[in-house]
This record gives structure tokens, sequence and C-alpha cells, in this order.
């Protein structure tokens, strides 16, 4: 993967643009998320582990949002059930080229990896087959607010007995000052990663009309109102977390 260090907000900027997923975000990708989302590489990791647990034979695993394809790699080296395949969703036409470069290389330095199929699309458009496991890796806080119990309804409608749906995303917090806290200490993990002011200043106001974060309150309530029966939090680490939804 791209080694290329996150210094997209490093300069002053007259203006901060909306945060966008384009070619420079694609450059810097691998490094902004790890030196931005506590916890990420660990998640990613165990999406691989859990799914395994979810997965069902001869069903279509879906990965939504995929970026880069770092769950997508996750799902082909935990999953070891046959006739899984992959599908890869993301409407961002330079993430999508480069999360199949990323991908053809992992199918050359492993064998007997999940087939997988990369797909550039809205995930809000998207015609969903009958599947085992979707992720939907911080993907969630960027569509907007008033479509996300479709999208998660149509997730549940898709989903087979035994699959399960894996949620991870900026959280909000309903109380004022565990909200003030842990939006600190999220400030401490981005400085402690090499982050200046500037830079966590300037990314704040990119994203912050951009990405919406819903409360765990919020995502459980919304889960269970498109269907689904139990809602599990596996991992949390500062402002960030990551659920289990099961159909
Ligand atoms: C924070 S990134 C996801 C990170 C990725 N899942 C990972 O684990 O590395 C959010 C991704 O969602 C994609 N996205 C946002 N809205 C979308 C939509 N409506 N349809 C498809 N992809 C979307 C963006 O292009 C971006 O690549
Ligand atoms: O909350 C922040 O400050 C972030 O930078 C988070 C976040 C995310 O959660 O997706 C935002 C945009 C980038 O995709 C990487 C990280």
């Amino acid at each position: 993967m791209s080694q290329e260090p996150d210094r997209l907000f490093a300069q002053p900027l007259a203006e901060v643009p909306d945060f966008v997923f384009n070619e420079d975000v694609v450059r810097v990708f691998p490094d902004m998320i790890k030196r931005s989302v506590p916890g990420y590489p660990t998640i990613v990791e165990n999406i691989g582990v859990l799914a395994g647990q979810f997965a069902q034979p001869h069903t279509t695993l879906y990965d939504l949002g995929a970026s880069l394809g770092a769950v997508t790699q996750a799902l082909r080296r935990h999953v070891r059930i046959d006739g899984c395949k992959v599908i890869a969703v993301d409407n961002s036409p330079a993430m999508v080229a480069r999360c199949s470069e990323y991908l053809h290389a992992q199918d050359a330095m492993f064998q007997e990896l999940l087939p997988v199929e990369v797909i550039e699309a809205d995930i809000l458009a998207l015609d969903l087959q009958p599947t085992s496991l979707v992720t939907l890796n911080f993907t969630l806080q960027f569509i907007p607010p008033e479509r996300r119990l479709e999208l998660l309804t149509r997730i549940r409608q898709a989903l087979l007995p035994g699959g399960a749906l894996i949620l991870s995303e900026k959280l909000r917090f309903e109380d004022a000052a565990e909200h003030e806290l842990l939006t600190e200490l999220h400030v401490a993990f981005k400085r402690a990663n090499g982050y200046s002011e500037l830079e966590i200043a300037q990314k704040r106001s990119a994203i912050e009309k951009v990405m919406l974060p819903d409360s765990l309150e919020q995502h459980r309530e919304r889960l269970l109102a498109a269907g689904f029966s139990k809602v599990v939090p596996w991992f949390q680490c500062l402002n960030f977390a990551s659920l289990v939804a099961l159909p």
C-alpha cells in the first residue's frame, strides 16, 4: 500500500473545502485513516475474524464504502468458507481504481483467496443480492442522515439467517461532558500521531458538513427500526466504535 504521509491540511488554506474522497485523499488514505481513527487496524483485522463466524457457504459478502479495500482484504485473509465471494463497493472513482490495483496485488501474493468484484456505485442505489455479511466500516457517517434508515432496511432485507451487519462509526455522545472529553482525547490521539493544531483544525472544518456522526443510542434505535433483532457493540476506542447487528 501507498506509504505517502498525510499532509493534506498542513498548510494554511484561505478557505477549507468540504472533504471529498478524491485522488489527493486516495494517495494518503492508508496513513490518514490509521493516524485519525483510534483502533482502525484492530477493527479491520477483527472484522475478518468476526466475518468468519457469520459468513455462510455459497453467499456474497459486501464491503460497502470499501475505499482501498482494507476490509475486503481482511475478509479474504480470514474467511475460509466454501463458495463465498466478496463485492467491494465505493462511489469514488479514484478509490475504486486504486482498490482494484491493491486487490490484484493481493491475488498475486496469496493463493486460494475468495474471489472479489469491485464495483463503482452509489450504495444508496445498489441492488443487494442475498448476503450473509455486510460491512459498513466508517461509511454510514458519510450518508445523508435522512437516507440512513432506508439503507439499513435494505441491508436487513438482503441478510440471510445466521448472517450479520458489521457497522463501524465515529460516535457523538448525548451527554455533553462525555462528548467534550472524548473529543479532546481524540484530538490528543491525533497530536500523538504527529498532526499539528492547524491540521487538526482544518480537517475538522473539512468534515463538519459532510461527516455527521450519530450516538450509540441513535444507531441502536435505527438498527432495530430497520428490522435487526440484536445490536452488540464489540469494540470502542475513544469516540470510535464498531457494532454487530443480527437479523
Ligand atoms: C471513511 S471511508 C471508508 C473506509 C473503509 N471502509 C476502510 O475500512 O478502509 C468512506 C468511504 O465511503 C465511500 N462512500 C461515501 N458515500 C458513498 C455512497 N453513497 N456510495 C458508495 N460509497 C460511498 C467514500 O467514497 C469512501 O471511500
Ligand atoms: O474524525 C476525524 O477527525 C477523522 O478524521 C475521521 C475520518 C473517518 O472517520 O472516516 C474522516 C475522514 C477520513 O476518511 C479518515 C478519518
